[in-house]
């Protein structure tokens, strides 16, 4: 059969809610997604086994997308379809795979590292598999409850298999963490095997269609063969074959990293459309007092909380592209057995996913102030964009924790720049900045890239200076690092936000040679935008660490207020260009007809406390005390 899946999907009744999933209990919201989680599996499934077939391009974007609307919250099946499979297609040997990865297999899978005791720490992870050389099995155990698994999505009811990460023992020595494929549930009757102990975590801010679960397994045995052994290998007498390089085994998470980023703009773009669109349709108060009500949209106050919103969703856009595509560049070097490249894609991949998921979550939650009290509504999809939007801050790697794994790099440059080593290109800065090279300021996208990168020197100087103080005094290099651990950070967010402005700069440049002069001019203004809006918020740094002048920054402020002119008439065209559907973006204030109060009352309709005139509460609790107060 040839379909065009957005239609497809669409038309499937079963996939559209008639009530509201905010009306719905914890238990029946899961229920109603683990309904449509399936319909979506087979449709997937149909179109991987060529049962379907389809008319229209990007599939597993659209299919990605359109899910967004289908559940409202999220896919319980996300993690199986994005880190279970994506972990055993890049981490299991190619027999494995052939076993592992049929289209019809009955594994649901998840992907289960944290802990209750750990999380970004984990090397500390307690769950151990040792290895019985007799039976040619692993041991999968969970010695205390610290080392209960806590948080995988899909494990508190949907998966009946994972991967686990646990710590490798082989007659008494610790390997490490490896991951290893165990069944936890009979394929037939779901049941938990003999030795497990699963369950699901709770509500949450978020994600509670996601059946986030715990684990733990009571000496669990499993094949030797189910450890995934694409990198590493546990022969049958207990030899042990190391990887080519120790985190290989975090290579899923790297991943993940990457994608989140076009995941993130994708939010962004969302929350974008809803805010301008009611901008555009909600009015009040008037500018001037004699002339009508204004739309809100023209209050420039207004356009500087939402076009740096439409501006950074495109730079999560092409930086999220660029990063795929350097991954995909150092996954196959590291297949030809070069690890030379890995390093600068995970401080790249820590630090972009970082500041990616921290801007987007402020971001939306700009757009829904933006929206006043409407936006404060379920049914402006603005909170469960931003509850979606400001757990990836936390998972696949803490804010924080992740900018320190950056500074490590940076301050591995500084200290080559310190001893004046040779240093690769992209940070010949750090040279240009200890020879006291300052370029003249130049109030510019390309001025304002090379002041971020004397930022980036600056704070990374700052960050290694103080971190050879504390060594000098004594300290050790741990401790001297975690007394020096805000100035890291701040060193690396300055990095990020470096890189974000030079890549989406020249990649605009290059891509305006390619469209219409009227588009280039308006993609052109967005990433100045960018750079001036960031230029500003950072312009105390710059005044330290660049040779910006006051009267430069006067100068900013009047180009970047042009700027928001320029770009109003073209905003609502921008967010319609990101082209979201209505039953995606699932919002009564950013509908593309403007029929906001309409739906909003609507909406409203579909309370239950709106079914019956008099709910019955009032005969049983309030009459009582009211009329007794009569009498
Ligand atoms: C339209 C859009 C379509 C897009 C679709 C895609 C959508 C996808 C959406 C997905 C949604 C996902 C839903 C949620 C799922 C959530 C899942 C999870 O949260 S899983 C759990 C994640 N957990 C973490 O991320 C833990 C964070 N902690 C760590 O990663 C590590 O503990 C650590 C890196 C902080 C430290 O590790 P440790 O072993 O202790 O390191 P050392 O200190 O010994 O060494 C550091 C050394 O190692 C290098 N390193 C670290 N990690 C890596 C790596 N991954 N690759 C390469 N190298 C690595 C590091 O650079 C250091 O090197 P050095 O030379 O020593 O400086
Ligand atoms: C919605 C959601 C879905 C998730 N899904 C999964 C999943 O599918 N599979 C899975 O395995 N896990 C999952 N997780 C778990 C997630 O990966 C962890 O919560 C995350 O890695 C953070 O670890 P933590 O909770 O231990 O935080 P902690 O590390 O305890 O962080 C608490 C605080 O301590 C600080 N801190 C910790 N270490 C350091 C340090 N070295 N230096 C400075 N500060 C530090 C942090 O900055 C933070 O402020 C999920 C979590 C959420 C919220």
């Amino acid at each position: 059969m040839m379909i065009h899946t957005n239609n497809y999907i669409l038309n499937i009744k079963e996939l559209w809610d008639d009530v509201p999933e905010e009306y719905l209990s914890h238990k029946e919201r899961y229920e109603n997604a683990i309904k449509k989680a399936f319909i979506v599996l087979k449709v997937l499934r149909q179109l991987h086994t060529g049962n379907i077939q389809i008319t229209d391009h990007r599939t597993p974007t659209n299919v990605y997308s359109i899910q967004d609307g289908i559940f409202r919250n999220v896919n319980p099946l996300l993690i199986h379809i994005g880190l279970f499979w994506s972990t055993i297609a890049a981490q299991a040997s190619t027999e494995q795979q052939a076993e592992w990865l049929q289209p019809d297999s009955s594994m649901i899978g998840t992907y289960v590292q944290t802990e209750l005791g750990h999380g970004s720490f984990i090397r500390g992870i307690e769950t151990t598999a040792t290895y019985d050389s007799t039976t040619d099995e692993f041991i999968l155990h969970t010695p205390r409850l610290s080392a209960y698994k806590w948080w995988p999505g899909g494990l508190g009811n949907t998966a009946n298999a994972c991967l686990v990460m646990a710590q490798l023992y082989i007659n008494g020595t610790c390997h490490g963490l490896h991951i290893f494929l165990a069944q936890i549930r009979d394929f037939d009757t779901h049941k938990p095997l003999p030795g497990i102990k699963v369950g699901e975590i709770g509500p949450k801010m978020g994600f509670n269609t996601a059946d986030n679960g715990f684990l733990g397994f009571d000496n669990h045995r499993i094949p030797r063969t189910n450890m995934l052994m694409k990198n590493v290998q546990v022969l049958r007498d207990g030899t042990y074959v190391k990887p080519k390089h120790d985190k290989l085994t975090y290579g899923s998470m790297l991943l993940t990293r990457v994608t989140l980023i076009s995941d993130l703009a994708y939010q962004l773009s969302k929350a974008a459309t809803i805010a301008v669109r009611y901008s555009a349709v909600r009015r009040q108060s008037p500018i001037k007092s004699n002339e009508p009500e204004r739309q809100i949209l023209d209050f420039v106050s207004q356009q500087h909380k939402l076009f740096i919103t439409i501006a950074s969703s495109h730079v999560y856009r092409v930086v999220g592209l660029w990063m795929w595509n350097s991954h995909k560049r150092v996954t196959a070097d590291i297949h030809e057995g070069n690890m030379g490249q890995l390093p600068e894609l995970h401080a790249l991949a820590c630090c972009l996913k970082a500041i990616s998921s921290r801007d987007a979550s402020a971001l939306v939650e700009q757009c829904r102030l933006a929206c006043g009290g409407h936006g404060y509504m379920m049914a402006s999809n603005l909170p469960q964009i931003y509850a979606y939007t400001t757990a990836a801050v936390t998972y696949e790697g803490e804010y924080t924790v992740l900018l320190l794994q950056t500074a490590r790099y940076l301050v591995k440059f500084w200290r080559l720049a310190a001893e004046h080593k040779p240093l690769p290109q992209n940070f010949a800065y750090f040279e240009d900045y200890i020879k006291k090279n300052f370029e003249q300021w130049r109030n510019s996208p390309e001025g304002i890239i090379e002041g971020f990168k004397a930022i980036v020197a600056g704070k990374t100087k700052a960050a290694y200076d103080t971190l050879q103080c504390n060594l000098r005094n004594g300290r050790e290099f741990e401790e001297a690092w975690n007394m020096a651990s805000v100035q890291l950070t701040n060193a690396s967010e300055a990095y990020a936000r470096s890189l974000l402005c030079e890549v989406f700069w020249k990649e605009t440049v290059q891509l305006s040679t390619k469209v219409s002069k009227s588009l280039a001019i308006v993609l052109e203004q967005l990433a100045e935008l960018y750079l001036m809006y960031w230029a500003l918020e950072k312009h105390g740094d710059l005044l330290l660490y660049s040779t910006i002048s006051r009267n430069d920054i006067e100068a900013l402020q009047s180009r970047y207020e042009e700027l928001l002119a320029l770009i109003r008439p073209n905003a609502v065209g921008l967010v319609d260009a990101f082209d979201i559907r209505d039953e995606v973006l699932c919002s009564t204030l950013g509908a593309y007809d403007g029929r906001v109060y309409e739906r909003m009352m609507e909406e409203a309709s579909k309370s239950p406390l709106n079914e019956d005139v008099v709910n019955e509460s009032f005969h049983k609790y309030i009459r009582p005390v009211t009329m007794k107060n009569k009498l």
